[in-house]
């Protein structure tokens, strides 16, 4: 890389709640970077369902996906132009894009995992180098190809003294696990709000249950929270990640009857996502001392509420990351662009312990401007 490239890199991410992409310009000249500007960019429906159909098998699928691919990487261009205008950058300014795309599949036992992009036309369209396909290299070094940002979870919200866990709530929940010492672990531990997503959609016509207000007002059912729970990932040990190839409408309607009230079904929802992460640390962190919480389900208050009465009996708090510098709902847009960042320079991005790979990678291709 030429030398003097300024260290400007914007982080774009689609994931699995496909509510959009979250797109941040992050300054890496400082250890904990700096985010200097940042843009949510929604789906219009039709794209959004289109997506969520790619998600199972149907028709014309390859067709379909790449024209998806071409509408995300407009979309995705949007996105870096909002950013750019937002912060009175230009494009040679800005030494790259990681661009994350969209994940419609995830089967790394059967050795693949598919996110759709066209990091050529982004390149193309905004003028900037583009790094994309951050998860097929660590699949082919044996790993799961996920959760990819504890390495960015370690390198910006380790402590020297306090036993810190990060749990990212997305569609699904991730955790970090960072013991003072660098003995860094995580594990993706089971859905975080994609089940409460699609709940919330289908009965009261809203893409999310804002605040949690919905659930708060029912009653989780213990009986079907303990079915739900009864799933085998809950209990398989790390190295662990899953997706909606798994936790789907279809995996809840299994276990639902028709006499529960919905708003109790998403009492219930909530309390499985919050009982797998207090669970997941229980089993895998022990002596954490510290939680720390990311993603857009951090501003689902009754979530949060519930996870800090669960955590209260072992007196660990929990708060948002905003209190360490990054806003809970730019986290995995800037360990993207961290990620870009580290192959530009030809460094690893997943860490073996965490994904099983066999060894440190350089992760994603780059696309010159
Ligand atoms: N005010 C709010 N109240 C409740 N939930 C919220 C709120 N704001 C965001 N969310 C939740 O956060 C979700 C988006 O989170 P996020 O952008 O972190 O997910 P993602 O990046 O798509 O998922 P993943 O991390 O699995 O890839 C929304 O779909 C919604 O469920
Ligand atoms: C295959 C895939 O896209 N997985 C996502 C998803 O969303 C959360 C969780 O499942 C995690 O494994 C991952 O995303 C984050 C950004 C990661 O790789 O760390």
């Amino acid at each position: 890389m030429a030398a003097g490239t300024p260290p400007l890199v914007i982080g774009l991410m689609s994931g699995t709640s496909l509510d959009g992409v979250d797109a941040v310009l992050g300054d890496f000249s400082h250890t904990i970077p700096k985010t200097l500007g940042h843009v949510q960019l929604g789906f219009d429906p039709e794209l959004r369902e289109e997506l969520l159909a790619l998600n199972e098998p149907g028709p014309n699928e390859l067709e379909r996906a790449a024209l998806a691919a071409n509408r995300l990487a407009e979309h995705y261009t949007q996105a870096v132009k909002e950013l750019l205008a937002q912060t009175g950058l230009r494009p040679d300014q800005i030494a790259a894009i990681g661009a994350h795309g969209q994940t419609v599949r995830h089967r790394p036992e059967l050795g693949y995992t598919l996110q759709l992009n066209n990091p050529a036309l982004l390149a193309e369209r905004t003028g900037i180098r583009v790094v994309a396909d951050f998860r097929s290299r660590d699949l082919a070094a044996g790993g799961q190809g996920a959760p990819l940002v504890p390495a960015f979870h370690a390198a910006v919200f380790s402590h020297a003294e306090k036993h810190r866990v990060i749990v990212n709530i997305g569609g699904i929940a991730n955790l970090t696990d960072l013991p003072p010492g660098g003995n860094v672990t995580g594990f993706d531990c089971g859905p975080g709000n994609l089940l409460m997503d699609a709940w919330c959609q289908r009965h009261t016509g809203q893409p999310y249950d804002v605040g949690g207000s919905w659930a708060a007002s029912g009653t989780p059912l213990p009986q079907l929270l303990a079915g739900l729970l009864d799933d085998p990932f809950f209990r398989a040990p790390p190295p662990k990640s899953t997706g909606r190839d798994h936790f789907n409408l279809a995996w809840l309607e299994a276990q639902l009857s028709a006499a529960f009230a919905p708003q109790d079904v998403q009492a219930t929802l909530l309390r499985l996502t919050a009982q797998a992460i207090h669970d997941a640390v229980q089993r895998h962190m022990a002596g954490a001392e510290e939680i720390w919480l990311c993603g857009g389900g951090a501003r689902n208050t009754a979530l949060v509420n519930t996870l800090r009465h669960a955590f209260a009996a072992s007196a660990t708090p929990v708060a948002l990351t905003d209190a360490l510098g990054v806003a809970a709902e730019w986290v995995e847009a800037l360990a993207f662009a961290w990620l870009a960042w580290r192959t530009l320079h030809g460094a690893p991005g997943n860490l073996p312990a965490v994904t099983g790979a066999t060894h440190p990678c350089v992760l994603g291709a780059i696309y010159p401007r």
